[in-house]
């Protein structure tokens, strides 16, 4: 099932939609009881739930209840709650034999040191920062209480829509629910959200569609994207691609395209470059240029089915990119050929793919402005290049214009030079072999990143970009059976 990528939601809004019919009391019945199953998971023992004040307290409250019915020690401290339902759970509680305690950090201190597990409900979604003093006095208690954490939702302290880790919870382990938060995907905040669940709630799918930022396809989903051949196909079908890249110094970046390229079924494949690029597959075809005005004379009128244009291009890339996007063919654009001078040159079947340096260097901004907020950085490229943007990282960002992807997968391995080279290729085998370019673009980044995770599995943190691509294939086969 397609997962959804959520904001925080508009809490009156939803609140009213949901309690009309009852559901958000449901939904956040379903909610406790998850995080109270997920309790289980831990070590036996007395269970401290803290509460905040809206709706992400009520979820501690309803799995306050459901631990003590099932016989497990609970100690509740709550702040006075301002949601409806926060306030109907605590009756509820107190109705079962359990009165929540004032929140206060000297309390939390006191029934932290005999508590096998703390369970943090003090901020969701609802949290806008910055921390305000009582809930810092709070966070820096659990902190200091050094034992096991759960949190639900996210860790409180965490900007629902933020990669920044600021102060926060740091937690063993998050029962989120509905759908991913940006916070639990990316950077620092990711990192303090342990091992993270999903709970889906029994919730009406266009309220999930309503709050959603992006989704986060499946293998199954993505693995029908791919292309399968007739029997009787021949190379001439499976797309003919062009790598143009290479400058002295730098002529393994066009090499690791074109395998990547190769890798991922293109019929044919060949480098251009004005450097001696090393045939690392013998597989593939490569020209050598004395110069690109000798180049695209020699090359006249005729076109590849994709071009993937920048791979350690060097000094000239503007200009060489300039030309190949006026052949109005499917291009990926990387690397050197990523320039703000080309970005009202592009047209809907280019592929743009920076890492955060070249995201920056394209809208003019800080890198660490568009690491912390990712879901916004991928919108604004798209806005500025056109066509689809993939905001490279650990996961990557696709921007196209039906909306935002964040991709699933890959190994931290794949921090290592060359990687985003194999990328472009992967992606341009994809559009010769006729994928739209959002397609072969969500397509093929999940297809790099499996790969990614297989080579890892063998060479961990010492992966090569060539490594990866070998493992094209085989990540290939597993998306299609994935689909079915
Ligand atoms: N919307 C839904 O469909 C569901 C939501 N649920 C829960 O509801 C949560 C969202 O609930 P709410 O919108 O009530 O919000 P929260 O429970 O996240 O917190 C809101 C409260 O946090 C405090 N707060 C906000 N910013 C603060 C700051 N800077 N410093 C200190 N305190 C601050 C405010 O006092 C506010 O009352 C989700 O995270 C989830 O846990 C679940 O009950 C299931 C269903
Ligand atoms: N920690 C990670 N987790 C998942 N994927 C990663 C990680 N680090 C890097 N990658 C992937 O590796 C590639 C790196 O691309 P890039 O930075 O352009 O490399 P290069 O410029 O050396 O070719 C991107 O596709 C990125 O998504």
């Amino acid at each position: 099932m397609r997962e959804a990528v959520l904001g925080p939601q508009e809490a009156g809004a939803v609140d009213a939609r949901l309690a009309s019919a009852g559901l958000l009391d449901l939904a956040m019945e379903e909610a406790g009881a998850a995080v109270a199953a997920a309790c289980h998971a831990f070590p036996p023992g007395p269970v401290l739930l803290l509460a905040g004040s809206g709706a992400n307290g009520g979820d501690a409250l309803v799995a306050a209840r459901h631990l003590h019915l099932r016989g497990r020690e609970v100690t509740v401290l709550a702040a006075p709650a301002r949601h409806e339902l926060t306030r109907l759970n605590r009756r509820r509680l107190r109705a079962v034999g359990v009165t929540p305690q004032p929140l206060s950090p000297q309390g939390m201190r006191r029934h932290a040191a005999g508590a096998a597990l703390l369970v943090d409900g003090l901020l969701g979604t609802g949290f806008r920062p910055p921390l305000r003093p009582p809930l810092v006095a709070l966070i820096e208690a659990i902190q200091a209480a050094g034992r096991p954490v759960l949190s639900i939702d996210l860790p409180s302290g965490l900007d629902a829509l933020s990669a920044e880790g600021g102060l926060s919870v740091q937690a063993d382990a998050t029962v989120t629910l509905m759908g991913w938060k940006p916070a639990l995907l990316f950077g620092e905040a990711a990192a303090r959200a342990g091992q993270v669940t999903l709970t889906p709630l029994t919730v009406p799918a266009t309220w999930v569609q309503q709050a959603a930022l992006a989704d986060r396809p499946t293998d199954a989903e993505l693995g029908t994207l791919l292309p399968v051949r007739r029997p009787d196909a021949h190379k001439g079908v499976a797309g003919h691609v062009w790598v143009l890249g290479g400058h002295p110094g730098t002529t393994g970046a066009p090499a690791l395209a074109a395998a990547g390229a190769l890798r991922a079924g293109a019929g044919l494949v060949t480098v251009h470059s004005l450097a001696d690029v090393p045939l690392v597959m013998p597989e593939l075809m490569v020209r050598r240029h004395p110069d690109w005005t000798a180049a695209f004379a020699s090359l006249g009128t005729r076109r590849p089915d994709a071009v993937a244009v920048g791979m350690g291009l060097g000094p000239q890339a503007a200009e060489v990119a300039r030309e190949v996007l006026a052949w109005q063919v499917p291009t990926v654009l990387d690397a050197d050929a990523l320039q703000p001078e080309l970005a009202s040159l592009g047209h809907d079947a280019c592929i743009w793919t920076p890492h955060p340096g070249e995201a920056a260097r394209l809208l003019g901004v800080s890198t660490p402005d568009l690491t912390r907020f990712p879901l916004d950085a991928a919108r604004s490229l798209q806005q500025r290049l056109g066509g689809v943007v993939i905001f490279k990282g650990g996961p990557s960002v696709i921007a196209h214009p039906g909306g935002l992807s964040v991709a699933r997968g890959g190994h931290p391995g794949m921090a290592s030079a060359g990687m985003g080279d194999t990328l472009s290729g992967v992606l341009a085998a994809l559009l010769g072999q006729g994928l739209l370019p959002w397609a072969a673009a969500v397509a093929g980044v999940r297809l790099h990143a499996r790969a990614g995770e297989r080579a890892a599995a063998t060479h961990g943190y010492g992966l090569s970009a060539s490594d990866v691509a070998h493992e094209l294939g085989a990540a290939w086969m597993e998306l299609r059976a994935a689909a079915g």
